[in-house]
């Protein structure tokens, strides 16, 4: 039976389940290294990042490095656990792009069509899927293979990007529906956020991926009408160099890095991937590590006076950008209305929810961003892959329940060697709990913080009538819903784009 995420997450001590997670290799003893210094990166590349802004590569990347492009060849797969804002996006793209940069097909294809440097296209749902299709996918142009018979050769549509940034929702709606997509070139399948990606099935995707790559190279070649072949397809020569252990497998093979700040141990998921002799490479002794600069604390309150603690820890941080996470939905819609009915706040809030219309959530992350809102109330659904620069201090208003969770949330803030706050709200029988949770990763001391009880008793009032006009405007808006007619804001978007 498949494990839920806190089931696994064991005491610090216990053995990792898979033999090749027992001696990783430990991303903090290699030192960050300025870009001018890392052996064989390209000069073009070196550039790009100096016009990134990019002086010194972090530990991770250096570990990543090493053993791709380095003298680690990327003779194995490589995993990736490192903390949230340690730089992982750059620990695989930098390697992907420069080894892409070389590939031989590339310059087949340089020779024979105007398409010089590598490109990236994405697949994420943001736009609609026709615009995305007609990013993604070349018609034929007549006359690009003059000395063949036309008869003889059928020219399809082809994807024409080098690099694919793809949801797995979207990825499925390609593979499924899009003519000319094709996966049978992957040279390299990345799998950021992979314990998540695991948990989710989303329609297969994974094994389709697999199988969609694996037979490659034999399929088509075009042949002439004696059946002597013309023309080896454009394919990927994926590897080359020293290979291990490929016994009856597919050589050369599809390289993979996998990334988490929350990597599972659990056999059965990452047995999905078909690792080829996995590397793990793992920030310090832990499994779970939270970022050196981030600071704990805890405050302990009575849930019922939990809102009016809330605002005075907001006017406490007097107007920062403040992520506060609640534990679902509904409990976010409650907070963030039942805030409205205190006027002059010192601090502008807004929820953030996947009940909204999805432009409506950009447009808040937009403003967020630009420091025209200084609070975003939501779910967890804010604890992955955003980034927001300059953001110090992250809320939990309901205690997260596991520590993965406590992980991806807290390190919204204090990333790329920043610092940054994580406060938890908890109640008095909740306090054993989550010290002991937090014990299960690195760098977990977590201080009391008190709020000034005054200052709580100051909105005493204000909060009855505002816990009034809350029930009222609560019940107002499930009578509209129970009209008939009704629609929710999202609900047209969410059938047409599954699983993005
Ligand atoms: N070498 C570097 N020098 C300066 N800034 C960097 C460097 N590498 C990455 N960054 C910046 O650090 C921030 C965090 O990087 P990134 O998003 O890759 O972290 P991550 O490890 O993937 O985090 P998460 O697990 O939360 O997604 C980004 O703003 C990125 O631009």
């Amino acid at each position: 039976m498949a494990r839920k995420e806190g089931e696994e997450d064991g005491a610090p001590s216990r053995v990792p389940h898979l033999p090749w997670m027992r001696n990783p290799v430990d991303i903090e003893s290699f030192s960050g290294c300025p870009v001018e210094h890392l052996p064989r990166l390209d000069p073009r590349l070196v550039k790009a990042l100096d016009r990134m802004g990019i002086e010194s590569f972090f530990p991770v990347q250096v570990a990543s490095w090493l053993e791709t492009v380095g003298p680690g060849a990327f003779e194995r797969d490589i995993c990736i656990n490192s903390p949230t804002g340690s730089g992982k996006t750059l620990a695989y793209a930098l390697p992907i792009v420069q080894m892409l940069s070389t590939r031989k097909v590339k310059e087949v294809f340089d020779g024979i069509a105007p398409v010089v440097s590598l490109s990236v296209g994405s697949a994420v749902g943001q736009s609609s899927i026709a615009d995305e299709v007609s990013d993604l996918i070349e018609n034929p142009k007549q006359g690009l293979y003059p000395t063949l018979d036309e008869e003889c050769v059928r020219m399809e549509p082809q994807t024409k990007v080098d690099i694919l940034v793809a949801t797995p929702g979207r990825l499925m709606d390609h593979i499924n529906m899009t003519k000319g997509f094709s996966l049978e070139h992957l040279q390299y399948l990345v799998v950021d956020e992979t314990d998540r990606m695991l948990r989710e099935a989303y329609q297969s995707w994974l094994p389709t991926v697999i199988q969609l790559t694996r037979s490659t190279n034999q399929n088509h070649s075009w042949s002439d009408m004696n059946g002597k072949t013309l023309l080896h397809p454009l394919t990927t020569i994926r590897r080359s160099g020293a290979e291990r252990g490929f016994k009856g497998k597919c050589f050369p093979r599809l390289a993979k890095i996998i990334l988490s700040a929350t990597l599972t141990q659990d056999p059965s998921k990452l047995s999905q991937l078909e690792l080829h002799h996995p590397l793990l490479l793992n920030s310090g002794k832990k499994r779970y590590r939270i970022p050196t600069k981030l600071q704990s604390y805890k405050l302990v309150c009575k849930s019922n006076l939990k809102p009016l603690s809330l605002i005075v820890l907001l006017q406490e941080l007097r107007g920062e950008k403040c992520l506060v996470f609640t534990l679902s939905v509904e409990s976010s819609h409650r907070l963030s209305t039942l805030l409205e009915f205190f006027e002059d706040l010192p601090f502008k809030f807004s929820e953030y929810s996947r009940l909204q219309r999805e432009s409506t959530r950009r447009k808040t992350l937009d403003a967020f961003k630009e420091g025209k809102i200084d609070v975003l109330i939501g779910t967890d659904r804010m604890a992955r892959g955003i980034h927001i620069d300059g953001l110090k201090y992250v809320i939990n208003y309901d205690m997260p329940p596991y520590v993965k969770t406590y992980i991806h949330r807290a390190g919204r803030t204090a990333r790329a060697g920043e610092a940054g706050s994580c406060f938890t709200f908890l109640r008095k029988h909740e306090v054993k709990a989550f010290d002991k949770m937090l014990k299960k990763a690195d760098n977990s001391s977590c201080s009391l913080h008190s709020l000034p009880e005054e200052s709580v008793e100051t909105l005493r009032p204000v909060f009855s009538s505002a816990l009034k006009k809350l029930e009222e405007s609560l019940e107002s808006e499930a009578t509209k819903k129970s009209k008939p007619g009704y629609k929710a804001p999202n609900a047209s978007k969410r059938k047409r784009t599954i699983h993005t």
